[in-house]
């Protein structure tokens, strides 16, 4: 056969296969009114898993494909039957009667000492606010918790150091709303209490981020390093000892803050250092033009769970940005997701998807629709 006499074959099964899609749409809608009837759920993992299994087996060499062509058909039978009896109800109320404001923004909690880099990123996701200072990720979410923090500022991403895993395991713990989003550069530099040439510095104090952020500087000098709570502790701690041959990594506004001279700029391996701070609260509310969401569910052990749960995000055209998975405590080997999104959850195609997946998923949270800049 010539090359257009298949693509005729293949033109012609397309015109068989497409009444037979629609027939079983149409199917699928009469098993929603059913389920509305009867009170249903509207997912069946063990009629869907019957159904896989049959049509592998009858596949042949083609079983893998056959599953996920089955599977993508029943996503899309699923969400048409969410979609008719508005599955997701208290999610969508919860959306759609969102405030634009948070009703205080004036105490921000944040992690380190004044001239820490989460200080600066409060003075530009809330500037006038009144930073609240703390040592530890964990005082930051319970200041949110019992209310003597309006919100809380977190870095959870460094271009190089990469994700703040403890932050996101509190997200998925305290399971607040994140409300803003910003990126900020960050410039480290090496700073000490008296001028000296850099090779006399034997000792480097400084968070564990920048600590990674500036590992080729480190070793090329050979530093010994001691974990800080934040930079500009480390920072003040330099200052206050005085120590010949300490030093600290932290930013230049942190080093001017505490009098310490700035022995080399720019130390960090990248040019392009940056980290991605969130704002959280513990009530929901969507700034005006907000672009990004984040959410958050655990799978089933099953082959397939987070191909076709990522599937849904491509049908519906909305971009993943980001997804970590981090293991649920007390568990052995179970995961939950964190999903970064671009959209607007009031836009009616993305509250179809997010209110379908909030019925379907186990340990499902919408975590918030904020504005970020990219
Ligand atoms: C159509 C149904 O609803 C869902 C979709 C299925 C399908 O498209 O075949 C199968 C099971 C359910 O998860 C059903 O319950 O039969």
């Amino acid at each position: 056969m010539t090359l257009e006499e298949v693509r005729k074959e293949i033109d012609a099964i397309d015109q068989q296969l497409l009444p037979l899609f629609l027939k079983r749409m149409d199917c699928a809608k009469q098993v929603a009114e059913i389920k509305r009837e009867q009170h249903l759920p509207v997912l069946n993992s063990n009629r869907e898993q019957e159904i896989l299994d049959n049509m592998a087996q009858h596949a042949g060499e083609y079983a893998g494909e056959a599953r996920i062509l089955y599977s993508n058909l029943m996503d899309m039978s699923r969400a048409l039957q969410h979609n008719l009896l508005g599955s997701g109800a208290e999610l969508r109320e919860l959306v759609q009667n969102a405030e634009h404001a948070p009703a205080r923004a004036e105490r921000i909690a944040c992690l380190g000492v004044s001239g820490s880099f989460s200080h600066e990123a409060v003075k530009h996701l809330y500037p006038g606010a009144e930073p609240l200072f703390f040592d530890n990720f964990a005082a930051i979410f319970a200041a949110v918790a019992d209310g003597r923090a309006d919100l809380g500022v977190l870095p959870v991403e460094n271009s190089s150091a990469g994700s703040v895993s403890e932050v996101y395991d509190l997200i998925l713990r305290y399971r607040f709303y994140i409300v803003a989003a910003e990126t900020l550069h960050i410039h480290n530099c090496l700073a000490a209490a008296q001028e000296c040439p850099i090779s006399e510095i034997h000792l480097a104090y400084s968070h564990p981020q920048p600590l990674a952020q500036c590992s080729n500087f480190i070793a090329q000098y050979r530093f010994q390093t001691v974990p800080c709570s934040a930079t500009a502790a480390a920072a003040q701690k330099v200052a206050k000892e005085r120590t010949p041959g300490t030093a600290a990594i932290c930013s230049e506004s942190a080093a001017q803050e505490y009098g310490l001279h700035i022995l080399a700029k720019d130390i960090q391996n990248s040019a392009n250092n940056c980290t991605r701070f969130i704002a959280i609260n513990r009530h929901m509310f969507i700034p005006e033009g907000a672009n990004k969401i984040s959410l958050c569910f655990s799978l089933p052990h099953r082959t397939g769970t987070l191909h076709s749960v990522l599937a849904r995000f491509a049908t519906a055209g909305l971009n993943l940005t980001k997804i970590e998975s981090r293991p649920i405590p007390g568990k052995t080997f179970e995961y939950d997701f964190y999903l970064d999104f671009t959209g607007n959850a009031q836009e009616p195609h993305t509250l179809n998807l997010i209110a379908a997946l909030s019925d379907e998923l186990p340990r499902f949270s919408f975590l918030g629709n904020y504005r970020e800049q990219e």
